[in-house]
């Protein structure tokens, strides 16, 4: 009996995973490896005058290789598995627990590649949580000040009227309308089949007006009610996505009705004055949400993000409500999910790593990084440390200001337009000590750094029915450009004043600040990669060996490194639920992503800082309208898409390696002691390398790596194999 009281007032519990000790033992014995190898390359280096080049590289390899282990290593030290009980929240007498006000920020920014179809379905999904309507209000920031995002939401309220209690009273798990009328899993009843011929009318509506014109007209659209009259008259000639005056419109308010209330945001813009992408969208929404709601729970969400769960928002309250941590409990991250993902996941577009793996081991530290979407916010944690709230520069938008005008209060909504101005925030703390932070293209990364540093806490929360799914892009060239801006991102982060190695170490202890560099330097990745791609394999090409032979006794450390970094690779993936054809998918674009995103990441990020480039925040597209594209990803064929640069360097290893290997082949009958390693590895790159073997040569689609990029990445080799003739023989 005692333990069953205990247990029904419990909110979450956490669980160490089993793991903990073979990894821990295992690290000890891998770093040793480690030092081996170090001390072998040193000795060489010493002893060896004609192959220092080599070595030299080598070496440099393996201290980014060594570093990136360690950082990993960090991660592997304490994962925990966490469970919330949201059951027992929603069963607390009210008094105690009582449901506090909840904001959703939802960000767009383009309407072309993120179709306001979709920022529809993700609004009605979170406007339909299981949890009191009359304490939800969603917020929409529109950074591409489209009318047509505008349009489609207006739509979207008529129709919640009758979604939101359809759902509630039936129980629906999907709340995206999208996903429950495409569902097979339903049976449907007359009120069913009506409220998807609403559904269908309304995406007509919205398809309609966005393929006769980029605007909405006045006229046109006579469904308006009187409230709503003229407002796309504020879309005058001059208006432009980059400048244009600030737009706040109430389109549902639970003043009238109990439903959630929902305001669509687009911040003032001029070209004048930066607006600093995703991150400035988001303060903007804190001061909006500020003047009007300020709820003390926040949920941040990109626009392709719908929720999946309707309970989430009780998951996130098991810890966010509970007093023995709150105090400096700053947020609760879910994880990213993903739709449509094909069966063995091609592009590794799961994100295993950050996204399950990684994160587990975090969150046995201070807490898992925040992932940009999916996250249930302390508010207070944008206004200083737990100890030190920072004041804003007014008194309206402090956090924990009890709003109590109505929302469409004359004063409110003319304080919401000011803060939401282009020049608000000229010297003020937002994006330096309060907000979300700027400066980095992650701003999501940058932010959770700041906010640990602080003393704030994070929690990992996966409930089994995944609380929310998103969208990944399905197409390679989107992959890495997407990676590039990310790699771009973290080395702003790790080249600033805050860099992890620096302040992180000192703010967070060895461990979280090894975390921490785990990303910061994530396109560090890209020099072991190049280095191993190709040096190896020039220099057997021209007789030169530049590992140990298999009689020697270095050459088992070589094997034992490399099958154990692999071998553990790949049990950490099958622990958190991967198969093992993802993971060899996964490995497999770690190192396209190393020779194309992180490389290029790097050239950006230089020629960025030299003020040569002005690498921007590129809106990853949602709308995969290309059928034969979306037909080739469902049948797990690469699509390298248009012609980029992008994809010379993996073209010119997969070629030097090819020739490496028929050399190596043919040497096999002459050779008396083959040199084994450099077998290995060559036939390794190979095997991964089919696909883009296949894309250059075998293949007709519209997929298939261009002939321009295949012909540079001939000439490149040619040369690059000459020049080893001439500095590495
Ligand atoms: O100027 C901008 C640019 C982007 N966005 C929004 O930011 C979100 C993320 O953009 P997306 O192109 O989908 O980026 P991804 O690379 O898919 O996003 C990952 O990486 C981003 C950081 O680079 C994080 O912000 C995201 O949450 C994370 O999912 C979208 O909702 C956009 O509408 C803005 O609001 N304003
Ligand atoms: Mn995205």
């Amino acid at each position: 009996m005692e333990s069953k009281r205990k247990h029904s007032t419990t909110l979450h519990t956490c669980h160490p995973c089993r793991r903990t000790t073979l990894y821990r033992t295992y690290a000890v014995i891998h770093a040793c490896g480690i030092v081996a190898l170090m001390y072998h390359h040193a000795h060489s280096l010493l002893t060896t005058a004609n192959t220092t080049f080599i070595t030299s590289l080598l070496l440099l390899s393996d201290i980014v290789l060594a570093f990136m282990w360690a950082t990993t290593t960090s991660l592997r030290l304490y994962p925990v598995h966490r469970s919330a009980y949201p059951e027992n929240y929603a069963a607390k007498p009210e008094e105690m627990y009582d449901f506090p006000k909840l904001d959703v920020f939802i960000c767009t920014a383009d309407p072309y590649k993120e179709p306001p179809m979709m920022v529809v379905n993700t609004t009605l999904s979170v406007m339909a949580y299981d949890y009191p309507s009359d304490k939800i209000s969603v917020y929409v920031s529109d950074d591409g000040g489209s009318s047509l995002t505008l349009f489609a939401l207006m739509e979207a309220v008529k129709f919640s009227e009758h979604w939101l209690p359809f759902c509630k009273k039936n129980n629906i798990e999907d709340r995206s309308p999208k996903v429950y009328f495409s569902s097979t899993s339903y049976s449907w009843t007359k009120e069913a089949e009506n409220l998807k011929k609403m559904y269908e009318d309304l995406k007509k509506r919205v398809e309609h007006v966005m393929v006769s014109s980029d605007k909405v007209d006045n006229d046109q659209q006579p469904i308006l009610c009187d409230q709503f009259r003229g407002v796309f008259g504020l879309w005058t000639h001059k208006f432009t996505p980059q400048d244009h005056p600030t737009i706040i419109k109430v389109l549902q308010n639970n003043e009238t009705e109990i439903m959630p209330n929902l305001i669509y945001v687009s911040r003032e813009k001029n070209r004048a004055s930066p607006h600093h992408f995703k991150a400035g969208a988001l303060n903007t929404l804190l001061r909006v949400s500020a003047v009007m709601t300020n709820s003390p729970i926040i949920l941040t969400l990109d626009c392709d993000m719908y929720s999946n769960n309707p309970t989430t928002p009780l998951h996130a309250l098991c810890y966010l409500s509970d007093p023995t941590i709150n105090s400096s409990l700053g947020f609760v991250q879910f994880p990213q999910k993903f739709q449509g993902i094909n069966k063995n996941d091609i592009y590794a577009s799961e994100l295993k790593r950050p996204f399950d793996i990684n994160t587990v081991g975090y969150d046995g530290l201070i807490g898992p990084i925040y992932m940009g979407t999916g996250c249930f916010f302390n508010r207070r944690a944008f206004y200083g440390s737990p100890t030190n709230l920072i004041l804003p520069e007014i008194n309206e938008l402090g956090p924990n200001r009890i709003t109590d005008k109505p929302i469409k209060d004359q004063d409110v909504l003319e304080l919401a337009h000011d803060v939401a101005g282009c020049y608000h925030e000229l010297n003020t703390n937002w994006g330096s000590k309060t907000g979300f932070r700027y400066g980095s293209l992650v701003e999501d990364y940058y932010t959770s750094f700041m906010l640990h540093c602080e003393g704030w806490r994070s929690v990992f929360c996966s409930p089994k029915r995944a609380a929310f799914y998103g969208d990944s892009p399905k197409c390679l060239i989107d992959v890495v450009s997407q990676q590039m801006r990310w790699s771009i991102g973290v080395l702003e982060v790790a080249f600033s004043r805050y860099s992890p190695l620096t302040y992180g170490f000192k703010s967070l202890g060895p461990l979280m600040g090894l975390g921490y560099c785990h990303y910061a330097l994530w396109p560090f990745w890209s020099i072991p990669l190049s280095v191993y791609g190709l040096l190896p394999q020039l220099a057997f090409l021209c007789g030169v060996s530049v590992f140990p032979k298999a009689s020697d006794l270095w050459f088992w450390l070589y094997i034992f490194l490399f099958f154990g970094a692999y071998a553990q690779d790949l049990l950490d993936f099958l622990l958190e639920g991967g198969t093992y054809r993802k993971w060899w998918n996964d490995q497999r674009m770690w190192m396209i992503r190393g020779l194309s995103s992180l490389l290029f990441g790097f050239i950006e990020f230089t020629l960025k800082t030299l003020n040569l480039s002005t690498q921007g925040f590129n809106v990853t597209s949602k709308a995969n309208d290309d059928e034969k594209q979306r037909k080739r990803y469902e049948q797990e064929i690469f699509d390298f898409g248009p012609s980029s640069s992008m994809f010379l360097p993996i073209t010119t290893v997969a070629i030097v390696n090819l020739f490496a290997f028929v050399w190596g082949l043919y040497g096999l009958t002459v050779w008396r002691e083959g040199p084994v390693l450099e077998l290995m590895l060559v036939s390794f790159a190979v095997v991964n390398c089919l696909p883009i073997y296949e894309a250059m040569v075998l293949r007709k689609d519209d997929g298939k790596l261009p002939k321009r990029v295949c012909f540079l990445a001939g000439i490149l080799t040619f040369v690059l194999v000459m020049s080893g003739y001439f500095f590495l023989k």
